[in-house]
C-alpha cells in the first residue's frame, strides 16, 4: 500500500532527526518539505513568528487547532515552561498518529495532548473533560472556514481571559478574510498582522496576533 506523504515526512524524521531533540525534528521536517516535498508546516519563517508570540505569552495552558505532522506542537511545547501543556486538536486520525509519533520522537510528549475529534466537538469539553479554566495562547491553523466560528465558540465557552492571545496561520495565504473581518472588526481584540511568506515558498503570507480584551 502506497505510503502518504506524512508518513514520509516522518520517516525522513526518524531517521534523520536526534531523538529527543525538538530543533532537529523542526529542523529536519523544514529540511526535507523544502526540498523534496512541500507540506503545510507553519515553516521557519512564520514558525519564528510564532516561537516569539509563545515566549511573550509565556503560556500555562495552549491550544492548536489542527495538529497536522505535530511541526508546530513541537514548536510550541519545547517553549513552554515546566508544568505548562499544550492541547492540540485534530480530527483527521492518520494525521494524529502521525504526530504522535513526531511528538513522541521529539521528547516533547510530556508536554502536549492531541485531542482527535472535529474542534467545534472539542472546544465545548475543554473545561470539563480536559480541566481547562481559561486558555493563555491559541494557535489557529485548521480549516480557515473554521477560524471564525471556532473564534466565537471558544468565547461562547469562557475560555478566554483578559490577555488572552490568539495567533492565526495564513491570513493571506490560502487566506482566511471573514476571520480577519471579524477579528479586526471586533472591539474586543487588539489585532496585529505580521506579514511573512507561505511555508518554503516566496508567496506571500501573513500572520493575524488578536489580544482578548476582556
Ligand atoms: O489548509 C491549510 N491548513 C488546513 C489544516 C488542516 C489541519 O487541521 C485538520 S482540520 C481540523 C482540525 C481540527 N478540527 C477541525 C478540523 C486537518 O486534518 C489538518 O491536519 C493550509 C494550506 C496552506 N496552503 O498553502 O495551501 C498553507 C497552510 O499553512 C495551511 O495551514
Ligand atoms: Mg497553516
Amino acid at each position: 500500500m502506497n505510503q502518504s506523504k506524512e508518513q514520509r515526512i516522518l520517516d525522513f524524521v526518524l531517521q534523520n532527526a536526534v531523538r529527543g531533540d525538538p530543533c532537529s525534528v523542526v529542523d529536519t521536517i523544514d529540511k526535507y518539505c523544502s526540498q523534496k516535498e512541500w507540506a503545510m508546516n507553519v515553516g521557519n519563517e512564520k514558525g519564528i513568528i510564532l516561537d516569539k508570540t509563545v515566549e511573550e505569552v509565556n503560556p500555562s495552558v495552549a491550544l492548536e487547532l489542527g495538529t497536522y505532522c505535530g511541526y508546530s506542537a513541537v514548536r510550541i511545547a519545547q517553549l513552554l515552561k515546566p508544568g505548562a501543556r499544550l492541547l492540540t486538536v485534530e480530527f483527521n486520525p492518520k494525521f494524529a498518529a502521525i504526530a504522535k509519533q513526531m511528538i513522541e520522537f521529539a521528547g516533547v510528549h510530556d508536554k502536549v495532548k492531541i485531542l482527535e475529534g472535529p474542534s467545534e466537538e472539542i472546544i465545548p469539553q475543554l473545561k470539563k473533560k480536559y480541566e481547562v479554566d481559561t486558555l493563555d495562547f491559541v494557535f489557529l491553523d485548521h480549516w480557515k472556514d473554521r477560524y471564525t466560528p471556532d473564534t466565537i465558540l471558544i468565547q461562547e465557552c469562557n475560555l478566554l481571559r483578559k490577555g488572552s492571545v490568539l495567533l492565526a496561520d495564513n491570513v493571506i495565504v490560502p487566506g482566511a478574510p471573514e476571520f480577519l473581518n471579524y477579528i479586526r472588526n471586533n472591539p474586543r481584540f487588539q489585532c496585529t498582522n505580521y506579514p511573512s511568506h507561505l511555508e518554503y515558498m516566496k508567496v506571500k503570507d501573513a500572520m493575524e496576533k488578536a489580544v482578548f480584551l476582556g
